[in-house]
């Protein structure tokens, strides 16, 4: 299964299902708030129903008990991986692990990931607005250690801190990166960004592909450029 997952980040159904038809094999997407908050989860049931592989990407953060009660619901629609913010503390991320195995279906429960720090977030920002005041590599690195020692499967970090994630984690454990972005791409809203190919060396597990596929040209030649590179083909 491909290593790039694309991010369906569309206003309407129509795009979603235009874009999904121009490939003829299932491949990895992720289904974020923008299509859940419109849609509902029938649109992760529906796709889920076309055989592609998901991301349910909901960013869980909120006290123990409700993250335990909405994962075990989470569990229930049977997708790939789910994830949760690392700064809702070690408590939150085992309740959250508990909530999955009691909605496993079939024994087995989707991967949980946990967002170290946003890829929109930079040094400065991390500093002057949520006032942690260390280098954000340190940060992610030890809400990585935290993710792991609470059960979780990986985390979404950026490129930049894949490597020594893997160094203090493990190769097991799963590194899954957004801010892909092309050479040719115009900046935007993520500050931490890498190029598919420095992914590749930095043995990010899977990448996060958004605008950089769906705005393109020719979106079905550009994910099968960035695959290439992923498989080191
Ligand atoms: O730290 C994070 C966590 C999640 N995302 C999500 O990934 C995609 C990226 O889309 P692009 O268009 O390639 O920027 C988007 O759905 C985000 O919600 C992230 O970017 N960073």
């Amino acid at each position: 299964m491909s290593k790039t997952i694309v991010a369906l980040d569309f206003s309407t159904r129509k795009e979603v299902y235009e874009f999904l038809l121009k490939f003829n094999e299932p491949i990895y997407v992720k289904i974020g708030m923008e299509l859940t908050y419109s849609f509902g989860f029938e649109i992760v049931r529906e796709i889920k129903a076309m055989g592609h592989k998901i991301f349910l990407d909901l960013k869980l953060h909120d006290i123990p008990n409700t993250v335990k009660q909405a994962m075990k619901n989470l569990a229930k629609l049977d997708v790939d991986i789910v994830n949760l913010h690392c700064a809702g503390g070690s408590t939150m991320m085992k309740a959250a692990i508990e909530g999955l195995h009691e909605g496993a279906v079939n024994g087995k429960r989707p991967l949980c990931i946990g967002v170290t720090q946003l890829t929109s977030t930079s040094q400065e920002a991390m500093e002057k607005e949520l006032l942690i005041e260390r280098d954000l590599k340190e940060v992610v690195i030890a809400y990585a250690k935290l993710a792991k020692e609470s059960g979780l499967d990986g985390v979404v970090c950026s490129v930049l801190e894949a490597k020594a994630i893997h160094e203090a984690c493990g190769e097991d454990f799963l590194t899954v990166t957004p801010g892909i972005r092309l050479a040719t791409d115009s900046k935007d809203d993520q500050k931490r960004v890498a190029t598919p190919e420095v992914a590749k060396e930095e043995g990010c597990d899977l990448i996060v592909v958004g605008r950089s596929i769906t705005k393109s040209a020719d979106p079905l030649a550009t994910y099968h450029q960035i695959e290439a590179v992923m498989e080191g083909k």
